[in-house]
């Protein structure tokens, strides 16, 4: 297996873009959010503040309709289209099309949730990351893998990742199994562990920052959010990626001394996103 090429600041900082002062919202980028349950707004909520909060323009969350007061609440920033399922998404109308979507934080895999996705695939136009049940989804549905559009960033945890691949019996026919995926679908695969690797066909890539704080519940989601905001400003997915997985795992690395390892949690990450692009600023 090749050796994978190291993420470090040094790395980031040859493609990292510092932000124009003649900047405005209208072309930071606009992201679409889609995801949401019942029970599990959370996600929804962590992923699209931590979208904001990584520098895009606007950020929009697609929502079942119970969610609509929890975002509005929770990120007044961001503007909110609901389903008209209250419980699930069951129809993806968006009727904008934004610079990046990123879709499966919370999503579940309800019957009507699966056929939305599928109505969905069939027609966006927008540069995609796709993680959690949207993953699990087209794990049920492997045929529609083929509908992804070039270099969509799918970001599997190990769970995930086996549901999407199948078993492997070794690190390195994992390797092996997710770098042919990869080319197969001409997709770029985060896969988020410790450290996280990600795989762009031939290329790998292998992450530097990051501690065991981030194992908590929703630091996917934010992973999620952070990402689909970099491609909405223009990064290239590759780039979006490599940035994305280095400013999430800096954040931990950041606020460890603070918090320590039991009491960080997916919002810490959002709260500390201010102090890792200082750190590549300076
Ligand atoms: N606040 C909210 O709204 C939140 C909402 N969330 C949403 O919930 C949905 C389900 O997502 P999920 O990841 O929680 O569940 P799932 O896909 O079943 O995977 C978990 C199972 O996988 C396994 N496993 C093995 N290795 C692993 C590893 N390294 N890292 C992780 N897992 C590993 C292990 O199972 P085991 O190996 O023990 O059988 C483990 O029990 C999804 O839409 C997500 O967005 C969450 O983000 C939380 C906060
Ligand atoms: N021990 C660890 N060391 C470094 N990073 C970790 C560790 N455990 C989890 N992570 C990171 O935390 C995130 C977990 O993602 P995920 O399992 O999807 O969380 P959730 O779905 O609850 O939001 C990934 O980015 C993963 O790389
Ligand atoms: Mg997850």
């Amino acid at each position: 297996m090749k050796v994978p090429l190291q993420i470090t600041k040094q790395e980031i900082l040859t493609f990292y873009k510092l932000i124009n002062p003649l900047t405005h919202k209208g072309i930071q980028g606009h992201a679409v959010i889609i995801g949401g349950s019942y029970g599990k707004m959370g996600a929804a909520v962590l992923a699209s503040g931590a979208c904001l909060k990584s520098g895009c323009g606007l950020v929009t969350a697609f929502i079942p309709k119970s969610g609509y007061a929890i975002l509005q609440i929770s990120n007044p920033e961001v503007m909110v289209l609901t389903d008209e399922n209250e419980n699930f998404i069951s129809g993806i109308n968006l009727k904008i099309q934004p610079q990046a979507i990123g879709i499966g934080p919370g999503l579940g895999q309800e019957k009507q949730t699966q056929q939305a996705f599928l109505e969905f695939l069939n027609t966006n136009k927008s540069p995609l990351v796709v993680d959690a049940d949207a993953l699990n989804i087209l794990s049920l549905n492997k045929a529609w893998l083929s509908l992804l559009p070039e270099n969509t960033i799918l970001t599997p945890h190990p769970k995930e990742l086996e549901r999407l691949i199948g078993k492997w019996g070794s690190e390195t026919e994992k390797f092996e199994n997710t770098i042919a995926f990869s080319e197969h679908y001409k997709a770029i695969i985060v896969m988020k562990g410790a450290p996280t690797f990600i795989i762009n066909q031939s290329k790998i890539y292998q992450n530097t920052t990051g501690n065991a704080a981030l194992a908590t519940a929703g630091s996917g989601d934010v992973l999620t959010g952070i990402i689909t905001s970099f491609l909405a400003q223009g990064y290239s997915p590759d780039h979006a990626a490599r940035l994305g997985v280095f400013i999430h795992g800096l954040t931990a690395d950041i606020a460890l001394p603070e918090t320590g390892y039991q009491s960080f949690i997916a919002s810490d990450i959002i709260k500390n996103l201010g102090k890792a692009f200082l750190s590549l600023d300076s």
